[in-house]
């Protein structure tokens, strides 16, 4: 048994859905926890003004009654309130010649770093709206909203997960040490960067708004930190059974993210293996622990029970006020990028995204290796695996 999703929707198409299948029965789940984390997404500094025009809520449209899980698929859906500026130039009936040439305004100048010109090249696109509606990471809302439904199936088995930003624009946060998950996220939810050094936030938001002002854009690291996993979930067996290597992709597939990294990542490379490698401790309450997390929670493709720690690289977002040069597809001529209304830097809601992809990871590999329709007899069957972990 596994857990699995799709999601449908353009960014200016009147609503984005979702089908989640295999999730237990008698699973606690409110559209409020949903609503919560789909805005915690649309915060943060350097988003454009499509955000203050949406405000993302899911409505619960099965799978669920009196507030619990039936073991049936979930959809959810969440509405763009963007849509009705949009009805005529994104709607599925054919337009009327004289109304097609009043609105649509063809889009034939691709956006390098975006997915036009690839887009269009494969589906034979010649208006790249057709490609961008889908690529635009306004599909990450419903992902969160997935994702939203993983939390709360973990949190009711003892798992806490956050997303925060390290690095916006080349200025890094510095490590502050913190007691637990619960700490990460509160301090970082009231930063308008979600960002854990309040010295740091403050250049950061100014990192930002000089990239605004120039007509550019910027990028960042985000962490996603999770307590609670159990060890030895995951597989060595197969490569598609390596739970690192699933969130990895999870990470990979967040729009504009081109790099992922385990615990010291690519620092491993210039370390010998004494100061990669976490020793092995064992204590009767606690059972096998490490001295350090430098591997960030994984080995072998599984858990090993400490904190999942995984960074994530986003690149600057392609849309620039000041853009780059492009080629115009209908008559090959140079010209200037064109431009869509944008965000100059996403790496705060980015850092939401992630959380609730990894998210869904965890619940997936969960749902995979302990098999039941019932949410309640999954809980002990975890209960009962973390005992035996810790006598093993
Ligand atoms: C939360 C979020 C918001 C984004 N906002 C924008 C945006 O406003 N403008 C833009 O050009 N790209 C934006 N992007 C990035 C593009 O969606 C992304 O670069 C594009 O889909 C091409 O995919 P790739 O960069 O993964 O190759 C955003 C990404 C995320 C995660
Ligand atoms: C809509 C969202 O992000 C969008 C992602 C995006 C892109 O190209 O990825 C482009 C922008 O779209 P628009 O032109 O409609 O403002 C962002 O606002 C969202 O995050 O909900």
């Amino acid at each position: 048994m596994s857990l699995r999703y799709l999601t449908a929707g353009e960014s200016h198409g009147p609503q984005l859905t979702t089908i989640i299948e295999g999730l237990p029965a008698g699973m606690p789940l409110l559209a409020e926890e949903i609503n919560q984390e789909l805005s915690r997404r649309q915060k943060g500094h350097g988003r454009g003004r499509r955000m203050q025009i949406e405000k993302d809520q899911a409505q619960v449209l099965s799978g669920v009654r009196h507030g619990k899980t039936l073991g049936s698929p979930v959809a959810l859906v969440v509405e763009n309130k963007d849509w009705t500026h949009w009805t005529k130039i994104m709607g599925a009936e054919p337009l009327e010649e004289e109304v097609a040439k009043e609105v649509k305004r063809v889009i034939s100048r691709p956006r390098p770093g975006h997915a036009d010109l690839n887009g269009g090249i494969k589906y034979g696109h010649r208006d790249l709206r057709n490609v961008l509606e889908r690529s635009s990471a306004r599909e990450t809302t419903v992902r969160v909203a997935v994702g939203a439904v993983a939390k709360s199936f973990l949190a009711g088995l003892g798992i806490n997960i956050v997303g925060y930003v390290r690095e916006i624009g080349g200025i890094v946060a510095k490590d502050i040490p913190v007691e637990s998950v619960k700490e990460v996220a509160k301090i970082t939810e009231d930063s308008p960067v979600r960002c854990m050094d309040k010295e740091k936030e403050v250049e950061m938001m100014k990192a930002i708004d000089d990239a605004k002002e120039n007509g550019d854009s910027i990028g960042g690291v985000v962490e996603v930190v999770v307590e609670g996993m159990p060890a030895g979930i995951g597989s060595y067996v197969h490569y598609d059974r390596k739970l690192d290597a699933k969130i990895a992709m999870a990470i990979m597939s967040i729009n504009a993210f081109k790099g992922v990294e385990f615990g010291l990542g690519f620092e491993m490379a210039r370390k010998p293996g004494s100061e990669v490698h976490d020793e092995i401790l064992w204590d009767k309450e606690k059972g096998y622990t490490r001295r350090t997390n430098r591997l960030g929670g994984f080995e072998g493709g599984m858990t090993t029970g400490m904190p999942i720690v995984v960074k994530g690289v986003m690149k600057p977002i392609p849309t620039l006020y000041k853009p780059l040069q492009s080629v115009d597809i209908d008559s090959k001529e140079p010209f200037a990028a064109s431009i869509e209304r944008s965000d100059s830097c996403a790496v705060p809601a980015a850092s939401v995204v992630a959380e609730h992809v990894v998210a869904f990871e965890l619940a997936n590999a969960i749902v995979e290796q302990f098999h039941s329709d019932q949410y309640e007899v999954l809980k002990k069957q975890i209960q009962e695996f973390r005992q035996q972990a810790r006598e093993f």
